[in-house]
């Protein structure tokens, strides 16, 4: 893929419940193969956002499109790799039962199908609990099963919705380990948090507060152009600070 075509483009958008403006006239570029932060506390919007980067909402205003896609396009999805904030799985079923169903969803079969199961619970570390219930997960364990079904069918764009809440330390680490290695792959993902030390390891982060988005670049450039000594600093000088 081109390293100058964009991933996702967003241009004025804007998103309105009844008379309530969420986001206003947001404008971005998520780039190929790059890790692209959404940074902002509960309620600036960032969940909003994703769900109109995804297609599963419409912008009330501007545009936005995927692989040079006008969204939403449901065609789209076998493409984006989407972990919502609220694990969308069937807790009557087992894991692997759940990753049977949306091994289906998109489209994978037979051999193939049953490496990236095995792979993607690897990856998550729940190898050992494939048969077990979902209802008995704890949340963390339903956090990685809900990692491992984004990453099932190899999407080129991954959109994760605070992807580490929930996860121990150590976890964590492997999980942004095997992030970066999809990063040197080529895929792209974009991941929203209110954590200042996972948004120091994306390659670009775009600071959100109240609709607005504030500043995109580096968290270095982010930090210089303020002139602070770390990104919360820098967060609360572009106009963030606490919710
Ligand atoms: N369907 C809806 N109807 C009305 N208001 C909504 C709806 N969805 C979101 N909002 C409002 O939009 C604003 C942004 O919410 P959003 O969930 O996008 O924030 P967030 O940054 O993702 O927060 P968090 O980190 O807590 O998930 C909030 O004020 C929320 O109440």
């Amino acid at each position: 893929m081109s390293r100058n075509i964009s991933v996702i483009q967003a241009t004025h958008v804007s998103k309105r419940f009844g008379k309530k403006t969420v986001l206003e006239d947001i404008s971005l570029e998520v780039r190929p193969a790059e890790t692209f932060g959404l940074l902002g506390p509960s309620g600036s919007g960032k969940t909003t956002l994703v769900k109109l980067l995804t297609g599963i909402d419409t912008v009330s205003g501007g545009e936005v499109r995927v692989f040079g896609t006008v969204m939403p396009k449901l065609g789209m999805m076998r493409s984006i790799g989407y972990m919502a904030q609220s694990d969308a799985l069937y807790n009557e079923l087992s894991a692997w039962e759940n990753l049977q169903f949306f091994a289906a969803l998109y489209g994978l079969k037979g051999a193939r199908r049953k490496m990236r199961i095995q792979e993607v619970m690897e990856i998550v570390d729940l190898s050992g609990h494939l048969h077990k219930r979902v209802d008995q997960y704890s949340g963390g364990m339903k956090r990685r099963l809900s990692l491992a079904i984004a990453l099932l069918h190899e999407p080129p764009l991954l959109v994760l919705d605070e992807p580490t809440v929930g996860i121990d330390p150590l976890l964590r680490q492997s999980i942004w380990g095997e992030l970066k290695a999809l990063n040197e792959k080529g895929t792209t993902i974009l991941m929203t948090t209110h954590v200042m030390d996972e948004a120091e390891k994306c390659d670009r982060l775009g600071m959100i507060r109240g609709g607005s988005l504030l500043a995109v670049d580096t968290p270095e450039a982010l930090i210089a152009q303020a002139g602070k000594r770390s990104l919360e600093e820098s967060f609360i000088h572009y106009g963030g600070g606490e919710s």
